[in-house]
């Protein structure tokens, strides 16, 4: 059956290609069925999102900011259908499903507050009129979502996006079709006016429709390391259109000198297994001395990590963790870690494939430290690799030795290896004594090396979102008292 699943022109319709669906991930339930955006959809989705565009930037920023409003008083109304739609199509379990909705809401006041503070209008005095900086909308814009937040990071770009006067031309992650489409559906409650956002719901083909279509004016893009870096060569010799990168991590996490074991054993915990390790600051690489607090460190988390409680997402006694998001990335973990004892990794907790027709696994550890030819890539899951250390520098040193660099951290009670570690780690986000994952949107949220380009978002995606525009103004022509040198009047 096609249904109507995309959002063109303020109009539900089927699309013209291929059919996807997705799956509940542990009930294997089919979540949602449609068919994909054809080329010649994103060419009329765009066509249209341009003429929308004109207008819906025309409006005062609060006549802009009054319809983000709505949104997110519709999102309220509705978060606990949303969240029980995100966790049923991720597998997430809801109690982290709702953190994700509550994420979404917070995300309409503090890009309000980060439009009025980075690209707002300032004004300076000029001895003859006026000196002012104004921003613009770049015009259509399309946004590209994964699937481990499929509402809270696409809506990190759609709402500054929105809120600068851009139109946006969404496509969701293919594994999360349901999430976009009753979000997108909020957006139509909320009033925002036709054709200023449409979904495109498709896999693949559809992004590279979207991402070829010469109508729009930029890709924000948050996803795997690989389809970024595609994009980014997609848009070579492109430097009129803007391409904001959010991409993975092979993120590090050191400890040494910590009094509290559990805490430093809660933080690591927190970091590595939270979203069953599907989150782009999840820590990857825990850095542990090897002396005797090393040893107790270990052995305290290997313990509490052998009683995680993995399960489905609804049940009545939460789990710490949900599922993965589909079967095909439980195997495809399992593999890495076998990949990994394969080179010579130690497994200290195995990590499992809970039921094989479901997405669930338990969380790991595996000793790498005798690895000598360690692979740099991100390994998207809770599988957390182990190296031990003599020398804090070269643990830093180790930790840098990434191709990434996103998040990084250091648990310790030293406030002067905190500082020392600060200067030489090389990551967007740099936590001490704190969970590396969990960042808060009223801050920069991007990476540095291949995690990101440059273009942070959070508090910061109002900078990708608006062209400056500087201007002097006088109202009137009025001829210079002070001429310049060769000119009579
Ligand atoms: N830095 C961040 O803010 C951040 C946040 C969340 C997730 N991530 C990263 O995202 C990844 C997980 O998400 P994912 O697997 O959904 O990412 P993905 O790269 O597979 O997909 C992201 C989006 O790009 C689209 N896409 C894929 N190939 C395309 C192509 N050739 N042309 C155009 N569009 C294409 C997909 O359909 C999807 O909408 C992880 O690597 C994770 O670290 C990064
Ligand atoms: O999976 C990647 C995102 C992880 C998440 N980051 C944020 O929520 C950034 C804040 C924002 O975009 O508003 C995390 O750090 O857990």
């Amino acid at each position: 059956m096609n249904h109507a699943v995309q959002f063109i022109n303020n109009q539900w319709l089927g699309g013209e290609g291929k059919e996807f669906t997705s799956l509940d991930p542990v009930k294997n339930t089919q979540v949602w069925q449609g068919q994909a955006a054809t080329a010649a959809q994103v060419d009329t989705a765009v066509q249209v999102a341009r003429k929308a565009q004109y207008d819906w930037a025309g409006l005062s920023f609060d006549e802009r900011v009054a319809v983000v409003k709505k949104f997110a008083e519709q999102l309220s109304e509705n978060k606990e259908a949303m969240a029980l739609t995100i966790a049923s199509e991720t597998g997430k379990a809801l109690w982290e499903a709702r953190t994700e909705v509550a994420a979404m809401i917070g995300k309409i006041d503090i890009s309000v507050r980060a439009y009025q503070e980075r690209t707002g209008t300032k004004e300076n005095p000029m001895p003859q009129g006026r000196a002012f900086v104004r921003h613009k909308p770049h015009g259509v814009v399309a946004v590209f979502g994964p699937y481990n937040f499929p509402g809270h990071l696409p809506n990190g770009h759609i709402v500054p996006a929105l809120l600068a006067g851009n139109a946006v031309v969404f496509k969701p992650s293919e594994l999360t079709p349901k999430v976009a489409e009753e979000t997108v559906k909020l957006w139509q409650q909320a009033g925002l006016p036709a054709g200023v956002i449409a979904l495109l719901q498709g896999e693949v083909d559809t992004g590279k429709a979207i991402a070829g279509h010469n109508g729009i004016d930029g890709i924000f893009f948050t996803g795997s390391s690989r389809t970024g870096h595609y994009l980014h060569q997609q848009f070579a010799g492109r430097p009129d259109k803007i391409l904001a990168l959010e991409m993975g991590g092979n993120n590090p996490l050191i400890v040494q000198d910590v009094a509290n074991i559990d805490a430093a054993v809660h933080d690591i915990i927190q970091s590595a297994f939270i979203s069953a390790g599907q989150r782009c600051t999840c820590a990857r690489k825990l850095f542990l001395p090897a002396n005797a607090q090393g040893d107790a460190i270990l052995a305290r988390l290997l313990e509490v990590t052998r009683n995680i409680k993995v399960g489905v997402y609804d049940a009545a006694e939460q789990p710490f963790m949900g599922s993965m998001i589909s079967v095909a990335a439980a195997k495809g973990m399992l593999a890495v870690q076998q990949q990994l004892v394969e080179l010579g990794g130690k497994v200290l907790v195995e990590m499992q494939h809970i039921d094989v027709n479901t997405a669930l696994v338990s969380p790991g550890i595996i000793e790498c430290s005798n690895i000598t030819d360690y692979p740099d890539d991100e390994h998207f899951g809770p599988l957390l690799k182990v190296f031990r250390f003599t020398d804090f520098d070269q643990a830093i040193d180790a930790a840098n030795n990434t191709q990434f660099g996103l998040s990084a951290g250091l648990l310790s009670d030293s406030a002067e290896l905190y500082q020392h570690f600060f200067r030489r780690i090389r990551a967007g986000i740099v936590n001490w004594n704190r969970p590396i994952t969990g960042a808060s949107s009223a801050a920069p949220f991007g990476g540095v090396g291949s995690s990101g380009n440059h273009r942070a978002s959070a508090f910061y995606a109002a900078d990708y979102c608006a062209y400056p525009v500087a201007s002097v103004e006088l109202e009137q022509v009025v001829l210079p008292e002070q001429l310049s040198p060769g000119l009579a009047f």
